[in-house]
């Protein structure tokens, strides 16, 4: 029946195109998984074979890829509770009533209100960073591997912003708690020394008193506390680390765009006499762009797993021809089938975006946009782009993860000047993507780093580069 199923009979995904199984067994994992030509393929498929396509999977078993925004709609806002996530996969790892209940719980903490109490922790956090990367320059110039130091930051971000808890990342090389640690010492009494107890509200409270509120039949173990715990830290730091990498590495790549972004950063700091809150940070434009195209192009995460739980009729936005020619203008899907959401394909569609849609061009964001941007009817939570994904599943942290941005950025250029080091750094795709050099899969960035102002001294040599 299996191979009847699966072979010999119709099967209503048959006619969708797509490139040809490079082999049996693990037929295209091996390619849309690849850190070489990862990123690159799944854009290529898009381009050859439409906004979906036809992939195979472990014993050519059909899979979807799919970049057509009204498709992504379909799944991730009209019908998330079909399209599910696959367990094995960042993000919470609770389906349907007990994620949505979740989710409610921890809204209040990913708030514009709520953000704006952490701005001084996140600042001070930024500031440790600074005299970190100082501390690897001498001489006033030199290469440094900035993977570890922002990697480092991330991690004390979501630990103390959201945890309430420090894991001293930034002191040197201190080795990190696990999350059981992390876990137990929260409710010993003797943690009150690395408890960042201004934060009583974070996450791990809230989630801790939303549990023992609950019906008992309804708790969640201790253990799959933990596993949320993991999870939240798991979504937050790598993708975040990553973010500030690729803007860095852009920055250096473009000095005209981070003499001006260094320029508007001390502009605002001087006109607000040093004293530079969230509101004034909210309010740097080209601050903004710079991130939104950072995030458009290069978007940490390029797809997303889900999994169709039952046959379902997915609408399309653009139609695709199918293998006998005739077009298709909606997609039969049947239950089991796994589907990659295509979110950098999507964020670089010439149709969207325009001929330049593929270049790293923050002044599309200060100029009007094109129509064609708003009519492509994006679903993503955030600037027209999938980067943070769709409807109940988006990224709850997303506020989170662009106020860390921006203050680790403020607090970088009005310190430092970046620009290539030696070796060309590569983002290859490894789950994420990844900063290396001479193709070796060890997350590496060394960046030429000149320090403008010490941390702690007067900001006047920052000023005469302006
Ligand atoms: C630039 C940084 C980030 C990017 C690009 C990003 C992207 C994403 C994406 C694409 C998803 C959906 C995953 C899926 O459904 O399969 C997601 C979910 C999630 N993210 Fe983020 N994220 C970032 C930073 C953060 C931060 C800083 C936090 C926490 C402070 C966070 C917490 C979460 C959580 C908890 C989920 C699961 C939401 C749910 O299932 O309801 N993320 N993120």
């Amino acid at each position: 029946r299996w191979v009847w199923k699966n072979f010999i009979a119709y099967h209503p995904l048959d006619n969708i195109q797509g490139p040809a199984s490079p082999g049996f067994f693990r037929g295209h994992l091996g390619l849309v998984f690849s850190s070489w030509p990862g990123r690159k393929w799944q854009v290529d498929i898009v381009d050859t074979y439409g906004r979906v396509v036809l992939l195979k999977g472990f014993c050519g078993a059909r899979q979807l890829y799919i970049a057509d925004p009204r498709a992504l709609q379909f799944m991730t806002v009209k019908e998330p509770e079909i399209f599910e996530q696959q367990a094995q996969f960042i993000s919470f790892v609770l389906h349907g009533d007990e994620h949505r209940k979740q989710r409610k719980i921890l809204s209040p903490l990913f708030n514009v209100k709520y953000l704006r109490e952490l701005f001084p922790v996140f600042t001070d956090i930024a500031s440790t960073l600074s005299k970190r990367i100082a501390g690897e320059v001498h001489n006033g110039a030199g290469e440094v591997d900035l993977v570890m130091w922002l990697s480092r930051t991330a991690l004390e971000l979501i630990g103390v912003g959201g945890l309430g808890y420090s894991f001293n990342a930034l002191d040197g090389d201190t080795p990190h708690e696990t999350t059981l640690e992390v876990y137990s010492q929260y409710d010993a009494p003797e943690s009150t020394e690395k408890d960042t107890s201004q934060f009583k509200n974070n996450i791990m409270t809230v989630l801790k008193q939303a549990n023992q509120a609950a019906n008992p039949a309804e708790r969640m173990t201790e253990n799959e506390m933990k596993g949320q715990i993991n999870a939240l830290i798991d979504s937050a730091n790598v993708t975040t680390s990553r973010s500030f990498c690729r803007i860095v590495n852009e920055l250096s790549l473009h000095p005209e765009y981070q003499a001006r972004l260094r320029a508007e950063i001390m502009a605002a700091m001087e006109h607000a006499d040093g004293d530079f809150d969230f509101e004034k940070l909210e309010a740097l434009p080209l601050m903004d762009a710079i991130i939104r195209e950072t995030l458009r192009r290069y978007p940490p995460l390029p797809l997303v797993p889900r999994t169709c739980r039952k046959d379902t009729v997915v609408p399309l936005m653009h139609p695709l021809t199918g293998r006998d020619g005739k077009t298709i203008t909606e997609l039969t899907v049947p239950a089991g089938t796994h589907i990659y959401l295509g979110i950098l394909p999507t964020n670089i569609d010439y149709e969207t975006w325009g001929p330049d849609a593929r270049e790293w061009k923050p002044e599309r964001w200060l100029n009007q946009l094109p129509k064609t941007v708003g009519d492509a009817h994006i679903p993503g939570v955030y600037a027209h782009q999938m980067t943070f994904l769709s409807g109940n599943r988006s990224c709850i942290g997303f506020k989170f993860a662009l106020m860390e941005i921006k203050v680790v950025l403020s607090m970088l250029l009005t310190h430092f000047q970046f620009s290539p080091g030696k070796d060309e750094i590569e983002f290859v795709h490894a789950g994420i993507y990844q900063p290396t050099v001479n193709k070796v899969l060890v997350p590496t960035m060394p960046v030429k780093v000149e320090v403008l102002r010490v941390p702690g001294e007067d900001a006047e040599k920052v000023r005469n580069t302006l």
